[in-house]
């Protein structure tokens, strides 16, 4: 049985001379929690841009484009799925950033996918609960529902980054792409958060790629740990402890120590 979600072949972006990213070869399985570390300009970012459809492959002109067969550039043929194949239709991202629209209270911003431009509802599955009680539900697991009729401008840095989380998760995507969406955080902050993606990770079954400058942070939510230099993968990792973690766990230390090492080489 294939167990593969995403997989990237061959998947090469380049800025003038400089490779941000060539990765031979990558799976990710349904489901897991994949933790991407490095050094700073290591390609990561390049990394999700490339999956999020915000950056295109080398040669290649339209990723979201998954039917065409080819494109032709330069005289050059390149198969896109042939680069990344298996990517959901549903991916969204969660950036550094919150990215809230300042006009819109937190529970909007939370809704804010279920408009479509001419503000009719567009998401008709029935399975789901309605996006009332979603969203109700979401508040909740995010401990916004005090905040629900605020406005961003109202809201601290982590509020505003579970506001952000929200909002994605109401979207339901099957994979979602995290860019230290934690890094601006305090200390505190930032474990509060840690502490509620895995629950939400571990409860809704998503698929997650992270990002992050914090090999302890990738050691407490990563199911498996990639550590990238020069746009390549350098080591694949297991990560064989179950959630809870603590960063004090001597497996855990160990795994801090080595990927530390590798990335000093
Ligand atoms: N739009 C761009 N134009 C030119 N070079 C770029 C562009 N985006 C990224 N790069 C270069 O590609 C390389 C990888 O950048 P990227 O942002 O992916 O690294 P990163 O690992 O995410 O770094 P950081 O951890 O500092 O965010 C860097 O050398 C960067 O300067």
């Amino acid at each position: 049985m294939d167990t593969t979600l995403l997989a990237l072949h061959n998947l090469k972006k380049t800025y003038g001379n400089k490779t941000a990213v060539n990765v031979d070869s990558l799976a990710i399985q349904p489901h897991s929690f994949t933790c991407i570390v490095g050094k700073s300009g290591c390609g990561k970012t390049t990394l999700l841009r490339l999956l999020s459809g915000l950056e295109t492959p080398d040669t290649v002109t339209n990723v979201k484009d998954q039917t065409a067969a080819s494109y032709s550039t330069t005289g050059q043929h390149i198969n896109v799925t042939s680069c990344i194949t298996g990517l959901p239709a549903k991916t969204a991202p969660v950036f550094q950033e919150p990215r809230l629209m300042p006009w819109l209270t937190v529970k909007e911003n939370i809704m804010f996918s279920l408009k479509g431009q001419d503000g009719n509802a567009t998401n008709s599955d029935v399975s789901l609960p309605s996006p009332e009680e979603r969203c109700r539900q979401l508040l909740q697991e995010l401990e916004l529902t005090e905040a629900a009729n605020l406005y961003p401008a109202q809201l601290s840095g982590g509020m505003a980054q579970r506001v952000s989380l929200g909002r994605t998760l109401f979207y339901d995507p099957e994979l979602i792409l995290m860019d230290e969406p934690f890094s601006a955080l305090d200390y505190f902050t930032r474990r509060n958060l840690q502490d509620m993606v895995l629950r939400l990770f571990q409860h809704q079954k998503k698929t997650i790629l992270f990002v992050t400058h914090d090999v302890e942070e990738a050691l407490l939510l990563g199911d498996r740990i990639l550590v990238m230099e020069n746009g390549n993968i350098k080591a694949d990792m297991p990560v064989n402890l179950p959630p809870p973690r603590k960063a004090a766990d001597p497996p855990l230390q160990e795994m801090r120590q080595q990927i530390l090492d590798l990335l000093a080489e």
